[in-house]
């Protein structure tokens, strides 16, 4: 998927079993690479505990072969404090060590969380329109969280494992060969089952992820602002939530499945380590009647025999936790490697804000590979002049302003503003000098101020006011007893269509760009609301080169030059009564779109 084609891609898809290859390994140490230090400090650590592990059960053989039968109470002291020395510096650097694992892990989270920022914030918008709700927040946080695990059940256990089993699998040899060669003869009884374990619980893990990421779904659609409308005004809660509850349910079985799959196998190990220590006494027993072995000899092995069993039991979730971790990795790296398309090019320079003139050139736009939604757009719109595009619902009028801020990517024809094409310009230049007014002006949850100042954090309380004035919006905001540090809640939910679009309006007048694109709100304004909205949008569009998808009829008679929009391309272009003339498209849009508005508009000049 890397440089994958936006528009094909499925972003529920997930490698079914993580692939682990060489370059998956390598990309995931280039993590590591900036804690190499830390890193090493925590292999050496381990080193140092494993060794330090087998002294206690080395001394217990010279205490019961030399200490006791010597009656030598020196020497038993002595051996007692070493052993007990040896657990309490293994402890201490085993506080060390989890700190180590701790800062390496959270700064790798730390590193990841705002690299994958830096990256969504590069994605066009095309990627948040494609993607499933509650995926990005997913994988944002729970799967870059779960790293965080990755390197302690993973690095860690591995080293930390394979350090104990040598350094006491060695230890077992130089005692005694035979002893050792029969304590590790068992160990293929941990191994076959352990692979067969590991891919049942796998499977398990994997199925429970899936099912966590389909209730995060249901938990943004539902009750998200939009959703938990869209929910209580079609009474869907009880679909949903018997939706919810079955995902919830079977998400519930996996996890008691998936737990007790490691139960039955932890019970038959238990089993199995209690084997190696009797055939240990029966073997090291005869030995000992052989003289061949001491007492302190039978029982240091006995104890060292533990330290071999125990890791074998923690290594069989290795391979569960290895296939987890990769399998984060994937589907953080799927985001990654996909490229940003919409991106400055080498040579890009800053847009002149002197000469603002929008010209479109046999523009053609796909959403999607089979269905054209522009088709050989052109025309111009001069410098200060107004232009309208009217046209019917889906027609495309949206579509040809979000390339002009290179919201999308034009696939054939060019954008060429006073002169250069958008691609040859800087997008922060380019979009810094566009003010765009939408019908749904999203406000984030903050106060009015906070949402006004985001246009331009620089501007004085006068100039927001000004601003606001400009817009009509100011009376209405000094009603409330907070004025402007009043909080407009989720996406502006407290305050009125034509109130949000007023902000959204002063917010452009605060940017003062040299284009503005507007797209005139349709319905649910009041006459007075829509006057308003007109006062404000005269001062707004002043002297500027505007694009305003018009849905009254005031607008298209200001409009300096009017397109009508079709199936995706340009039918008819020219004023008001020219198109009139023209008995065409326009004409009948007209006399079904306008009249009523026409019937308002004049009510409202009457009154
Ligand atoms: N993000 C998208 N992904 C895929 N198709 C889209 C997307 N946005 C719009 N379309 C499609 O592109 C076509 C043009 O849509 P557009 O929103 O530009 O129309 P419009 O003229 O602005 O309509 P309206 O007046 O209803 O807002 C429509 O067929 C629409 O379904």
């Amino acid at each position: 998927m890397a440089n994958g084609n936006l528009r094909n891609m499925k972003f529920e898809d997930i490698a079914q079993k993580p692939n682990i290859s060489k370059a998956m390994l390598k990309r995931i140490s280039r993590y590591f690479i900036p804690y190499w230090k830390q890193t090493v400090l925590v292999l050496v650590i381990l080193l140092l505990t494993s060794l330090l592990g087998l002294l206690p059960p080395i001394l217990i053989q010279h205490i019961v072969d030399g200490a006791l039968p010597s009656k030598d109470l020196r020497l038993l002291v002595t051996l007692v404090v070493a052993s007990l020395g040896a657990t309490v510096v293994a402890g201490l650097l085993g506080v060390l060590q989890t700190y180590l694992n701790s800062f390496i892990s959270q700064n790798i989270v730390y590193d990841m969380k705002n690299q994958m920022y830096r990256h969504l914030q590069r994605m066009p918008l095309q990627f948040f329109s494609n993607v499933k709700q509650g995926e990005v927040i997913t994988r944002m946080t729970s799967d870059i969280s779960g790293i965080q695990g990755v390197f302690n059940s993973t690095v860690v256990n591995f080293a930390n494992n394979s350090f104990i089993l040598v350094s006491t699998f060695v230890t077992l040899l130089i005692m005694n060969w035979k002893l050792a060669i029969l304590a590790i003869v068992i160990v293929p009884l941990f191994i076959v089952p352990t692979r067969k374990m590991g891919k049942i619980r796998w499977k398990l893990a994997k199925q429970t992820q899936e099912k966590m990421s389909d209730q995060n779904h249901i938990i943004q659609e539902t009750l998200s602002l939009s959703g938990y409308m869209l929910m209580k005004l079609f009474t869907k809660e009880e679909k949903e939530f018997s939706s919810f509850r079955s995902i919830n349910s079977e998400s519930k079985r996996l996890q008691i499945r998936e737990s007790m799959a490691g139960r039955w196998f932890m019970m038959l190990l238990t089993t199995f380590t209690s084997i190696g220590p009797m055939l240990i006494y029966l073997y090291g027993g005869y030995l000992y009647i052989q003289g061949d072995i001491t007492v302190g000899g039978i029982i240091s092995f006995v104890a060292l025999l533990s330290r071999i069993y125990g890791p074998f039991g923690q290594m069989t979730n290795l391979y569960v936790d290895i296939n987890r971790s990769i399998a984060l990795f994937e589907r953080i790296f799927e985001y990654f490697d996909m490229e940003p398309n919409i991106v400055d090019r080498p040579n890009a320079i800053p847009m002149n804000p002197a000469k603002p003139d929008i010209a479109f050139h046999e523009v053609g736009f796909a959403y999607q590979q089979d269905k054209q939604a522009l088709r050989n757009i052109t025309f111009t719109a001069k410098l200060g002049t107004m232009t309208a595009l009217v046209g019917p619902s889906g027609a495309g009028k949206t579509t040809i302003t979000n390339l002009i801020p290179r919201l999308y990517e034009t696939d054939t024809g060019s954008i060429r503003i006073g002169g250069t094409d958008i691609r040859d310009m800087t997008l922060e230049s380019l979009r810094s000098q566009i003010g765009l007014v939408t019908q749904d002006s999203y406000l984030f949850n903050g106060t009015i101020k906070d949402n006004l100042l985001y246009a331009n954090s620089e501007a004085t309380y006068e100039e927001m006011t000004e601003a606001c004035k400009a817009a009509y919006i100011h009376d209405f905001i000094m009603e409330f007893p907070e004025g402007y540090d009043t909080v407009v809640g989720n996406r502006g939910i407290k305050l009125s269509g034509g109130e949000k679009q007023r902000i959204s309006i002063a917010r452009v007048l605060l940017k003062d760009p040299a284009i503005i694109i507007m797209d005139e709100a349709t319905s649910s304004l009041d006459t007075v609301s829509e006057y308003y909205i007109q006062r404000a949008m005269d001062l707004l569009l002043r002297n500027k080169t505007s694009i305003v998808i018009a849905h009254r009829l005031s607008t298209i008679m200001a409009a300096d030059n009017i397109l009508v929009v079709q199936d995706g391309t340009i039918v008819e272009e020219g004023k008001h009564e020219q198109l009139l003339l023209n008995n065409g498209v326009y004409k009948d849009l007209h006399s079904k779109q306008f009249d009523r508005s026409r019937n308002d508009s004049e009510r409202l000049l009457e009154a």
